[in-house]
């Protein structure tokens, strides 16, 4: 699989602080790599440096093989949706719709009109009249229609309703399928995405902490529920990474993986093994590898 971004050594300071620390990572085309972290940690500004929208301090990044500043040639590959994407003044949603083709070679009209349907987007309102949602809408939008090569969402739903989430997942997974192509999303919902996302990179204060695939990931843990005494005589001797009651269950998840035997062993107890929460597993991984509470919540 060949590399659709190359990030080596890179560092981005804004004045004192350092935004992005000294990262490396690689990214292979015809994934959906999620880029996580908390408030702050430097997702945006790493995916602004790729974007070539923001200069970095030090290092090294190619897209496509190639360095993307003032390239159209990679440029016009990638469609990068921001968090607080700017729009002129004046503009109808019907007009970044029509502007649309002319920036993006793949832009699929069709698509893009049903999604505006799906979406419950009115197409003669002014962008600067639309709710917070109805615009991280049109972003979406304009994200997936665009059939980018290298599509990135930062954050790209900010006002949604679940419903709406619901959709933006579903869309994407399905034409990602009849297009493969690159896709990195910047979320706090890890649990939400985890279904989505095939490759993981997380960041914590400007430094890459976690760069894993999902499955892999998930390999490194299970669940377990059941009644209290039996999930706590399962689990004594083991890793155990949180344990929820509720009631006179428990659910525990606990590091490591499970031989035939233990499997059996669990079945014939009355517990139910299952995949452990993507968001927990990370936020254990990386507690050690950041220091402390500040990965408690990402
Ligand atoms: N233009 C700027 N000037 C000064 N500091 C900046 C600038 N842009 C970003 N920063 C700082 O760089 C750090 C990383 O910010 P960045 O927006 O990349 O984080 P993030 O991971 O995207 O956060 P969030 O999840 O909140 O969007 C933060 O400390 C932020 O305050």
């Amino acid at each position: 699989m060949s590399d659709v971004v190359e990030v080596r050594d890179l560092y981005k300071s804004f004045g004192s602080v350092k935004a992005v620390d000294g990262i490396s990572f690689s990214v292979q085309s015809g994934k959906i790599y999620g880029l996580l972290g908390r408030n702050g940690a430097g997702k945006t500004t790493i995916m602004q440096m790729i974007a070539a929208q923001l200069f970095a301090t030090d290092g090294e990044i190619k897209v496509f093989g190639q360095s993307s500043y003032e390239n159209n040639r990679v440029l016009s590959r990638i469609c990068f949706i921001k968090e607080s994407q700017k729009y002129p003044e004046h503009f109808l949603v019907e007009d970044v719709l029509a502007l649309a083709p002319s920036i993006f070679p793949n832009w699929d009209e069709e698509f893009a009109y049903s999604l505006i349907e799906q979406f419950q987007l009115p197409l003669k309102r002014r962008i600067k009249k639309l709710s917070r949602g109805m615009l991280s809408s049109v972003g979406i939008v304009v994200g997936l229609a665009s059939r980018a090569p290298l599509t990135m969402f930062d954050e790209p739903y900010l006002g949604l309703d679940a419903v709406a989430r619901g959709l933006f997942y579903d869309r994407l997974i399905e034409d990602y399928a009849e297009h493969p192509r690159t896709i990195i999303l910047s979320t706090h919902l890890i649990d939400e995405v985890s279904r989505i996302l095939e490759h993981v990179l997380v960041i914590d204060r400007g430094k890459l902490i976690l760069d894993e695939e999902t499955e892999a990931l998930r390999e490194q843990a299970f669940a377990v529920a059941g009644t209290a005494s039996t999930v706590d005589t399962f689990i004594a001797g083991k890793r155990t990474i949180s344990r929820e009651p509720f009631g006179t269950f428990v659910s525990a998840s606990i590091l490591g993986s499970l031989n035939a035997a233990e499997r059996q062993r669990a079945v014939a107890l009355g517990l139910e093994l299952a995949p452990v929460s993507l968001q927990q597993l990370i936020v254990h991984l990386t507690n050690g590898k950041s220091g402390g509470k500040e990965a408690e919540a990402l």
